[in-house]
């Protein structure tokens, strides 16, 4: 899939990964709307992104993906503005064992809310283009992490939910191809304040430190290279893509 003059939507995009993502999309031709709770980051980064690409090529929506009214408003003002959506990248999410009701809403229901908003702009049985949907999961979508079993569970749902959305969209004609990303650890201020966001698992601090020193920290343009990847290569479909430092690595499953 050639990006130049495609139509980007990223949750999550005012910081960290979702940053990146936006500056790889940006940086390929694409038009992007920028999706956030937070919008004094997002407003410093509109300044900074509007004047290395020039303003008609972003838009910044405030959208919490806790709320699907948002976000189908968000998605409802990018397609008017861009005309049309082509990419998805449902990347939003926290780590908050204390908090787990929300992370479960935020990192899972927020992926399935996008989703299905999304078909209705880029399914072509509803007169979309079709397009790709990129679903930020996690390594723990794959391997447990101790420290933090709900956002292992909602990182799992993200990567069942991937698989099995692809293969409904190919068995239904959607015309969009699905796929999750499973970084390991990466350097953001999601791995910040971690021990008051462990909750009850917090004794578990060291072990979690342990791991980070056996897998290293990746850095936020590594993981944006592996969903350029995952977002241009059509031979990508219902794939989960592990990325740890010095290792890519397509995740495969049991069959029965
Ligand atoms: N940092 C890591 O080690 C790591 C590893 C693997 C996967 N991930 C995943 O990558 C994604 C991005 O994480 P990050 O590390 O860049 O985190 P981050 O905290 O740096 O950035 C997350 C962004 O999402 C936004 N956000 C949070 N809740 C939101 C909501 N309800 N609606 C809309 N936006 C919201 C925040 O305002 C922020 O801009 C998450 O899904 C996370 O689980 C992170
Ligand atoms: C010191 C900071 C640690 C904070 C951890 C909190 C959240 C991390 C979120 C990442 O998405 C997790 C990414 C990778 C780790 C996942 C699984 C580890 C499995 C290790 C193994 O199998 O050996």
């Amino acid at each position: 899939m050639d990006l130049n003059g495609k139509i980007a939507v990223v949750t999550g995009a005012a910081m960290g990964i979702g940053k990146a993502i936006t500056e790889i999309l940006l940086q390929n031709g694409a038009k992007v709307a920028l999706l956030d709770v937070n919008e004094t980051a997002a407003e410093s980064l509109m300044e900074a992104l509007n004047k290395q690409y020039g303003q008609e090529r972003t838009l910044f929506l405030k959208c919490n993906v806790e709320s699907e009214e948002q976000i189908k408003a968000a998605f409802q003002k990018t397609t008017e503005t861009f005309g049309g959506m082509d990419i998805l990248c449902n990347n939003a999410g926290i780590m908050n064992e204390s908090a787990w009701e929300q992370a479960v809403s935020i990192n899972l229901m927020g992926v399935i809310r996008g989703t299905y908003q999304a078909l209705e702009h880029m399914s072509k049985l509803n007169g979309g283009r079709g397009g790709v949907i990129i679903n930020t999961a996690s390594m723990a979508g794959i391997s447990p992490l101790l420290s933090c079993p709900v956002y292992t569970a909602t990182k799992n749902g993200v990567v069942g939910f991937t698989r099995a959305m692809a293969a409904a969209s190919t068995a239904s004609g959607y015309g969009i191809r699905v796929n999750a990303l499973c970084p390991s650890f990466v350097q953001t201020e999601l791995l910040s304040t971690i021990t008051s966001k462990m909750g009850r698992f917090s004794h578990l601090v060291d072990k979690t430190e342990q791991l980070v020193e056996k897998l290293g920290m990746l850095s936020v343009s590594e993981v944006a290279e592996c969903f350029l990847e995952l977002v241009t290569d059509e031979t990508k479909n219902g794939e989960a893509l592990l990325v740890i430092p010095k290792v890519k690595k397509y995740a495969t499953f049991p069959s029965v």
